[in-house]
């Protein structure tokens, strides 16, 4: 039999191994999930008006992202509780960042410490650190001076989530916290106790929270969680080097537009780098995210299935279908690299 095809076929072999509680966890997402199908389907609604006959050699899918060289924009999205799926955790992920030469965004609710993050994958790896800005400004230094101390090269301040996201699958499971044994490890010390601090989610999140971040550190900003262009211009104007569009895979806020429809307006109204993610499973996702102007994508669950499914060879081979398939459909469209995908390469499909 062969192995998995597509990174739809890995989704199928992480369910088939995980308990259901911690396979609805990753696919889950809020409410009646209308965002989370929208993710997708936005992109296969999008479709392509190749040209031909232009005599490329292999495409060029090389690029940069805040001064990172990677072998193709495509990064892997902040995802909690890497341990859940495989016990190498996050460890396995960021060796098959590495092999595949490309960024990996550690989630501040890593199940393994971000300096371990780091070790693992090696001083190449270009590793961001994620965080959730929390109630107390000293916890929220500490996180950075860690995030600085590791080596990480940018902050990715998640902006979705002022509260929550009601997952349903979840709450059918009773799953509400990690089982015995797993921890948020990069909040490990900063309780009163010196134990692990539970991540808060602040409801009173603003400009100002940004601004202070910027005073204390040194590391490029990057705001994820953005949909809306006015957004977009108020954070450039707040000193942000880059976005992430992104509705969080469809877990917070339910009925959101798909990011693939919001990303070029957002590109429109600033001059920074901007990330997409959000349902990207096909190289030519990616090609229709970079004709939208994005400057790269994110992938979270595609990651996550690939660890459940075969641990570091697993996210190793994710990365890899993606990368060839982009390789591919490039080719196919008559683009000589990801930075030459003209926006008349997309049409909307009729109803
Ligand atoms: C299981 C899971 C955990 C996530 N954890 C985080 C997190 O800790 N921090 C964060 O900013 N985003 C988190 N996200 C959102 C991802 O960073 C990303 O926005 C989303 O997964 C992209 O959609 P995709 O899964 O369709 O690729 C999580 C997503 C999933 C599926
Ligand atoms: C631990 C959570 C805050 C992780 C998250 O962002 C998510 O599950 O979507």
């Amino acid at each position: 039999m062969s192995g998995p095809l597509s990174l739809r076929e890995f989704e199928a072999l992480a369910r088939d191994r995980l308990p259901l509680s911690a396979y609805d966890y990753f696919a889950g997402g809020a409410d009646d999930e209308v965002t989370l199908r929208a993710n997708e389907s936005a992109f296969a609604r999008l479709r392509l008006l190749p040209r031909v006959l232009r005599g490329n050699a292999a495409p060029d899918l090389r690029t940069s992202l805040l001064g990172a060289d990677i072998a193709m924009p495509v990064v892997i999205a902040p995802t909690a509780f890497h341990r859940l799926a495989d016990p190498e955790g996050e460890l396995a992920t960021a060796r098959a960042a590495a092999e595949a030469d490309t960024l990996m965004i550690a989630s501040m609710a890593s199940t393994v410490a971000v300096e371990d993050i780091a070790k693992a994958g090696g001083a190449d790896l270009p590793l961001w650190f994620q965080l959730y800005i929390q109630s107390d400004s000293k916890v929220t230094e500490a996180l950075v001076r860690r995030a600085e101390d590791a080596g990480c090269r940018a902050l990715v301040v998640t902006v979705d989530s002022t509260v929550f996201g009601r997952r349903e699958r979840d709450h059918r499971h009773g799953f509400h916290d990690l089982p015995e044994g797993l921890y948020c490890e990069n909040m490990r010390g900063l309780a009163g106790d010196g134990g692990v601090r539970p991540i808060e989610m602040i409801r009173d999140l603003d400009w100002e929270h940004v601004q202070r971040l910027r005073s204390v550190t040194g590391l490029p900003i990057v705001l994820k969680g953005l949909m809306h262009p006015a957004d977009a211009v108020l954070a450039a104007a707040h000193g942000v080097s880059a976005l992430m569009v992104s509705n969080h895979g469809g877990r917070q806020l339910d009925t959101v537009v798909a990011t693939i429809d919001a990303v070029a307006d957002v590109v429109a109204a600033v001059d920074i780098p901007v990330l997409v993610d959000g349902g990207v499973r096909r190289g030519t996702d990616v090609v229709k995210a970079l004709a939208l102007g994005a400057d790269g994508v994110a992938i979270g669950r595609p990651v996550l299935w690939g660890l459940a499914a075969r641990g570091q060879t697993g996210v190793a081979q994710v990365l890899r279908m993606l990368r060839d398939e982009l390789d591919r459909a490039l080719a196919l469209c008559g683009c000589s690299s990801v930075h030459d995908i003209p926006r008349d390469l997309l049409r909307e499909a009729p109803c």
